[in-house]
Formats: structure tokens, C-alpha cells, sequence
């Protein structure tokens, strides 16, 4: 749906010139919600801004629906933007306006009739949940309220694409959820295509099917997101699944267990998919003549499933351990032997 080839910006400063986007390279499927995480400096808002043009690209090509958005002149741009609705952090609403009238301004742009604006600002006030304060100002809103409002002007003239720059940023971990709830909801409902930007993992592991890392203005790595959280290629994947799955017990309970658990072998399972696990440990029980043990564990939800680590022990004669282990490997749950704190 969208087809992104070679997309480099370079701003040229007084003193030095600044790849931002460099040769960048990606595809994002109809209905998909695709989230692009990076450090500050990475180039993502600079990336976002090029997918509507709201920054000219230095070369490169984005196409939507077949259709090259780079090469569009101004007027046939405007129309084309009405399929792109965007998000900002910090709302980018309209002071003075009222809701309603947020919500209406895009409508009034492209030309609605006042009785078909009227109606469909009513449908999408209700879509996102702020039936009644049509009337409100933004300053009467909360941080999470004015974001619906946002949302809602997006949605406003049935875009194909919603692009979200950090538009849970400024929120709350319960407000975040929320919204991140809200996005799934209308992804789900209007099959829209949901592109977003994030420095947090969290966001990436509550609502994207898949991920694209940026640093330095490229891609360095992307996927589907459990495969990224259970295969993390480069160091700076890493340290985003670390942002969630990083366990600041996990040193302290390794050496306790490799302190007190002294017999046998302690095993680190990466699985995907609760009930995984739960199937492993019974079955090794059954098959195997060991103990297991579980020492430590850790559980999280994605869009697409959940992901877990466990640390077990297992106790037996060596050999039947060493034959567990061999068992493990041929599952679908990956295994670590004497995993490092
Ligand atoms: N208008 C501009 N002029 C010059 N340099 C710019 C401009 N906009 C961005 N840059 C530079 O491009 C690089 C990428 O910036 P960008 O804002 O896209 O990154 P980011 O990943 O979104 O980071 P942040 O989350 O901090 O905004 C940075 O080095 C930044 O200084």
C-alpha cells in the first residue's frame, strides 16, 4: 500500500549538511498498524513529515496506492493529502475553535456542506469517545481528551493512512493506554492503515503488527513485532525490547539461583505464545525423568501474541538433562544453557 524506495532529506545548515533520511527503504501493508521507533536524532519525525510532504523529499520515491506522492504538483497534492490524516504530540489543535469546530475545519477545507459536516462531526465525536463536549475548547480538555480530538480531525474526510508523530508522547502511562486502545479500535473497525513514530517500545508491543528500527536515517532493522522482540539483530533492537522485557531482578535472581540451585542445569526458554510453555514444562515431566523447576519469569503481551522468558531448573540424572535439553530444541521454544546474568 505504501512503497517507500530510496527516500533520502538532507538539510543543508549554515556549517554542515545533515542526512536526516538517508536511502531509506520500506513497505507497509494495507490495514497493517506499522510502527517506526528510534532514538532522538534518528530521523523519524523528519521520515513521518516526507510520507505526507509536509517536508519535500531531497530523492526518492513514496507511492500510495500506486500512486508517486513525490511527484504530485501542489493542487494535486492537496487532494491527495485528504488520504493521509496525521497526529501530532502536541495535538495541533485549534485554540479558539470549540471540538465540533476542530473536528469540522478539515471538512470545511475540502468543502462539505454544513448539513453533511454536521453529521459526520457528530459520528466522529462519538467514534472517539467525547460525546457531549462537542461544545468544550481544547483548554477545558484533558491531554488525553484533546488527542481524541485530534484523532477525529484526522479521520475527518475518510484519509486511507493515519500517520502518528509520538502521539502518545505527552500523555500518561493510563492516558497512553487509552489512546493506544482507541487507535487499535479504529484500525480495526475502518481497516485503516496506521503508520506511527515512537522512542518507546511499549507503544511498539501494545498495538504495531510490525516495526521498522531507525538510527541514523536508516533502517537497520524491522519485522514482525515478535519476531523483533525474540531475535533482536542489532545492539540498538536491543535496548528497545530491554525498555520492555529488561528485568532489573533478573541479575540479582540468577545469582541467587546459580548460588542455591546447584544441581542440575538452569535453563533460560524464550517462548512465543502462553500456552507454549505451560506445554514444554508438562510434557519434559512426562517424557523425561527430571524435576522442573521454575525459578523466574516474565510474560508480556503483544498485538500479535504473547512473548515470554522463563528461568528453569531441571534436576535429573545428567544424561536424561542433556536429553531434555536436546527435546527443548526441537520445539518451538528456544533455549539457553547457563544463561549469563
Ligand atoms: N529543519 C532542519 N534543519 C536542519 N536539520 C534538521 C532539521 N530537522 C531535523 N534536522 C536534523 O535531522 C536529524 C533527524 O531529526 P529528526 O527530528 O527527524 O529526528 P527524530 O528521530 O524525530 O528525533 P526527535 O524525536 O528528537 O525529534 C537530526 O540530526 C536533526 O538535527
Amino acid at each position: 500500500m505504501i512503497s517507500i524506495k530510496d527516500l533520502t532529506k538532507v538539510f543543508q545548515t549554515k556549517d554542515q549538511e545533515v542526512r536526516a533520511v538517508d536511502e531509506l527503504n520500506l513497505s507497509i501493508d494495507k490495514g497493517e498498524i506499522f510502527g517506526v521507533i528510534g532514538y532522538s536524532g534518528a530521523g523519524k519525525s523528519t521520515f513521518i513529515r516526507l510520507l505526507n510532504r509536509l517536508e519535500e523529499p531531497t530523492s526518492g520515491e513514496i507511492e500510495l496506492n500506486n500512486e508517486n506522492l513525490t511527484g504530485l504538483k501542489k493542487n494535486e497534492l492537496r487532494l491527495a493529502r485528504q488520504e493521509i490524516g496525521m497526529i501530532f504530540q502536541h495535538f495541533n489543535l485549534l485554540w479558539s475553535r470549540t471540538v465540533f469546530d476542530n473536528i469540522a475545519f478539515p471538512l470545511e477545507i475540502a468543502g462539505v456542506s454544513r448539513k453533511k459536516r454536521e453529521e459526520r462531526v457528530n459520528e466522529l465525536i462519538e467514534l472517539v469517545g467525547l460525546s457531549g463536549r462537542g461544545g468544550s475548547y481544547p483548554s477545558q480538555l484533558s491531554g488525553g481528551q484533546k488527542q481524541r480530538v485530534g484523532i477525529a480531525r484526522a479521520l475527518a474526510n475518510n484519509p486511507k493512512v493515519l500517520l502518528c508523530d509520538e502521539a502518545t508522547s505527552a500523555l500518561d502511562p493510563e492516558t497512553t493506554d487509552s489512546i493506544l486502545d482507541l487507535l487499535v479500535g479504529i484500525n480495526e473497525k475502518l481497516g485503516l492503515t496506521i503508520v506511527l513514530i515512537t522512542h518507546e517500545m511499549h507503544v511498539i508491543r501494545k498495538i504495531c503488527h510490525r516495526v521498522a528500527v531507525m538510527e541514523q536515517g536508516k533502517v537497520v532493522e524491522s519485522g514482525d513485532v515478535l519476531d523483533v522482540f525474540l531475535h533482536p539483530k542489532e545492539k540498538v533492537t536491543k535496548r528497545f525490547v530491554d525498555q520492555v522485557m529488561g528485568d532489573p531482578d533478573r541479575e540479582d535472581s540468577l545469582n541467587l539461583i546459580q548460588e542455591n540451585y546447584r544441581s542440575g542445569e538452569v535453563i533460560q526458554l524464550h517462548f512465543v505464545g502462553e500456552n507454549t510453555n505451560q506445554a514444554l514444562i508438562s510434557d519434559l515431566s512426562r517424557k523425561f525423568e527430571v524435576d522442573v523447576n521454575i525459578l523466574h519469569g516474565k510474560i508480556t503481551q503483544t498485538q500479535k501474541g504473547a512473548y515470554g522468558t522463563m528461568l528453569v531448573q531441571l534436576v535429573g540424572d545428567e544424561e536424561v538433562v542433556n536429553q531434555s535439553i536436546e527435546y527443548i530444541r526441537t520445539t518451538s521454544v528456544e533455549v539457553e544453557v547457563s544463561p549469563n546474568a
